[in-house]
């Protein structure tokens, strides 16, 4: 591992050092890095027969910033210590005030601290397309090596705060602009103009500058006063549960109030701080989450080679099926969309040139690439176009018996190799498949909708399904930019299962029904069809409460045993919190029980991507395991016995309880053996 972790320095005739980072697959700063970055400066800054430094990244990659691996063993030991010094004695002291002058050569990304490197430098060279940001607040920390300080002074306070506070990446191009970028070029010129502009700054012929000394983009006091009370304002709106973000704007004010040299003083204290967050604990386990949910044991360890996906059909234009196809074409994969009839398919391809018209309105899409897109597109109205197709997604209503017919129809008509999907979200796939033979090519690609926006693609697995067309439909995933996620066949699989009781929580039975809508139908409240419902519907009106709604919410309160000593019961926030939430993570002690999920992590991401639970509590299991199991458990049981059994304690979640072990402890062998469904 740590061949493959190293920087390298080479001086050329012309008296430049060329360092470079190596340390694939980002050229992240691993603490090796750090230590080589500085020995190898520390040797150039020392040798005569070096007049100029240029920094870079090995294949076609700057740095993709500070090793996230150590932020999770500073979240596993405690220990901020382990958390290798940059800021200060690499960048500031032999860098930015070496006696030699410095120049980033930047391509592919520089990001992090990787672009608070190049901030370090006298001057920076990128190739265009390059992306350039500070994601550090989607970690729950703050730049750590200056980049609150130099970033403002290269960009201006705006652009800066907006870079930072919502981590948005510019590119090389913009970045050129805006004055953070001295030059453009090609990769194939990148180090020769590298080289060249360190040696003009040796010599005197361009200028030599710190950025940390800069006041030209700072703007006055009482503007840079006004932007950061703006952007206060802002970061209280959208991130009003996050310390980051204050925390940032807190750091860039110190350093506009009292110079740049105070402000990285305090950025250093303020980001060793929120490395130990609760914050930053829940966000860096939710990065790695979301990357290991494609690591299926059995499927992508076995040296097995994903399958060309050149044509996929869809039948049904609907809401989904138009979205599903609309992310496949997007993705350069090719669509024959089938409808019953073209009224359908007509109304199913102005679904698609919607959705794609939307996504360059978000600036997601180019309009070629719009056009191109829907070049890619064949409406179909039989079967005709399925001969060649490698994989069909099947997204009609939710009706068995037609589920059942269309596979029956696919099997004879696709070719052999034809993966057989479903967009179902809670129909058993070995039911919609009973009348085929080809249970190893059947599969469910449950999307979230709106299928061409939401990223989570879930995965569904039968005990037949075959590695292949599992690793077939994680690539597709890919290509299409969804984050996939693969789960167990069972009613509702991994992420609508869960999170069932989340809408039943306030009703008193475990097998989902309520008496509350049959009672409002019983009193002639239909909702909009009829005008009244919980909400009095006026054509043109905002729809308006209805107070006389009452009396039958306190009928359904008699009958669901919540009002005793006729007062309904009075429930503080964190009760209702807690009453909606605990059945959900006892639900999801079910999931992961039975191995549906491969991964508690799993859980954490789908309930995030699926569910929009926070992030920044690092996903459903992750939170309840703050929570404590024991106490979960507690207060589920204290329910049961007041309400009923829909609140009753799942065996995973009690034994959990009673061992102490944390939710997403992996299973024990044993129970791993007795309960097996993936
Ligand atoms: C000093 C201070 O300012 C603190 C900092 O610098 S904090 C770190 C700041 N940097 C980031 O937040 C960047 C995080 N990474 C990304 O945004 C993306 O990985 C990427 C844009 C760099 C690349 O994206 P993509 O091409 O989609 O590839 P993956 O995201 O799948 O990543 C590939 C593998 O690389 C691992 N990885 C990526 N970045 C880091 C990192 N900074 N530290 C450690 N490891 C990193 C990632 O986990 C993937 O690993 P795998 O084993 O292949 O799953």
């Amino acid at each position: 591992m740590a061949g493959s972790i190293r920087v390298t320095m080479e001086v050329g005739a012309d008296g430049v050092a060329l360092i470079t980072i190596c340390n694939p697959p980002v050229n992240a700063l691993h603490p090796i890095i750090i230590e080589g970055l500085k020995e190898k400066y520390a040797e150039a800054l020392d040798r005569d027969d070096v007049k100029a430094i240029v920094l870079t990244g090995a294949a076609g990659k700057f740095c993709g910033g500070f090793d996230i691996n150590v932020f999770s063993k500073v979240h596993e030991t405690g220990d901020v210590s382990i958390l290798p010094e940059m800021s200060f004695e690499l960048v500031s002291n032999m860098m930015e005030d070496g006696k030699k002058p410095s120049v980033a050569a930047i391509q592919g990304l520089a990001l992090g601290g990787g672009l608070e490197l190049t901030m370090g430098c006298h001057a920076r060279i990128a190739t265009p397309e390059a992306q350039l940001g500070l994601p550090e607040l989607t970690l729950g920390v703050i730049p750590g090596a200056g980049g609150t300080q130099r970033l403002p002074r290269l960009v201006g306070l705006p652009k800066a705060i907006e870079m930072m506070l919502q981590s948005k990446f510019i590119t090389a191009k913009e970045g050129k602009e805006r004055g953070f970028i001295d030059a453009l070029c090609s990769p194939d010129e990148l180090i020769k103009m590298s080289r060249s502009w360190a040696l003009e700054i040796a010599n005197y012929r361009k200028p030599w500058i710190r950025s940390l000394g800069r006041t030209d983009r700072l703007g006055s006091l009482s503007e840079a006063r006004a932007v950061l009370s703006m952007a206060r304002q802002q970061a209280n709106k959208v991130a009003a549960n996050m310390p980051q973000h204050q925390a940032c704007l807190d750091v860039i004010e110190e350093g506009a109030l009292y110079g740049g040299h105070a402000g990285v003083v305090k950025e250093a204290k303020v980001f060793k701080e929120l490395v130990v967050s609760t914050t930053s604990r829940a966000l860096v386990h939710a990065f790695f989450a979301q990357r290991s949910t494609t690591k299926v044991p059995g499927v992508t360890d076995i040296q097995l080679k994903p399958r060309n996906i050149r044509k996929v059909a869809v039948i049904g234009g609907g809401l989904m099926g138009s979205g599903i196809a609309t992310a496949l074409l997007v993705g350069n994969i090719s669509v024959v969309l089938k409808e019953v009839n073209p009224q359908f398919l007509q109304r199913g391809q102005k679904t698609i040139a919607g959705n794609l018209e939307g996504l360059v309105k978000r600036g997601s899409l180019t309009k070629d690439k719009m056009s191109k897109a829907i070049s890619l597109l064949k409406g179909a109205l039989d079967y005709s176009d399925f001969k060649d197709v490698d994989m069909v997604i099947e997204a009609v209503i939710e009706k068995v018996p037609l589920k059942q017919s269309i596979f029956a129809d696919i099997e004879k008509i696709c070719p052999p190799h034809c993966i057989l999907a479903t967009n179902t979200s809670t129909i058993d796939l070995n039911v919609i498949g009973e009348k085929t033979n080809s249970q190893d090519r059947i599969i469910g690609a449950h999307f979230f909708s709106p299928a061409h926006i939401m990223p989570l693609l879930e995965i569904v697995r039968t005990e037949k399904t075959s590695p292949q067309a599992i690793l077939d439909l994680i690539t597709v995933g890919k290509i299409i930019k969804k984050i996939p996620v693969v789960v167990g066949n069972c009613t509702g699989f991994a992420v609508n299962r869960t999170f069932f009781p989340y809408t039943q929580a306030a009703f008193g039975t475990r097998n989902f029904n309520s008496v509350l809508v049959d009672l409002m139908a019983e009193t002639g409240r239909q909702g909009k069809s009829n005008g009244k419902g919980y909400y009095l519907y006026e054509k043109g009106a905002k729809p308006k409460p209805d107070p006389n709604v009452q009396h039958v919410i306190d009928e359904y309160r008699r009958q669901a045993k919540t009002m005793p000593g006729g007062k309904p019961v009075t429930l503080s926030d964190q009760d209702i919190l807690e009453m909606v939430f605990f059945p959900v993570v006892n639900e999801a002690c079910r999931v992961m029980d039975e191995n549906v999920v491969i991964r508690a992590a799993d859980l954490d991401i789908a309930s995030v991507l699926g569910m929009g639970f926070p992030k920044y509590r690092g996903g459903l299991i992750f939170w309840a395991d703050t929570v404590g199991a024991s106490y979960i458990h507690s207060k589920l049981s204290k329910w049961a016995e007041m309400y009923g059994d829909f609140f009753k304690p799942s065996s995973y979640l009690e034994e959990r309880a009673k061992s102490g072990r944390p939710l997403a402890a992996p299973r024990t062998a044993h129970q791993a053996s007795t309960r097996s469904r993936m």
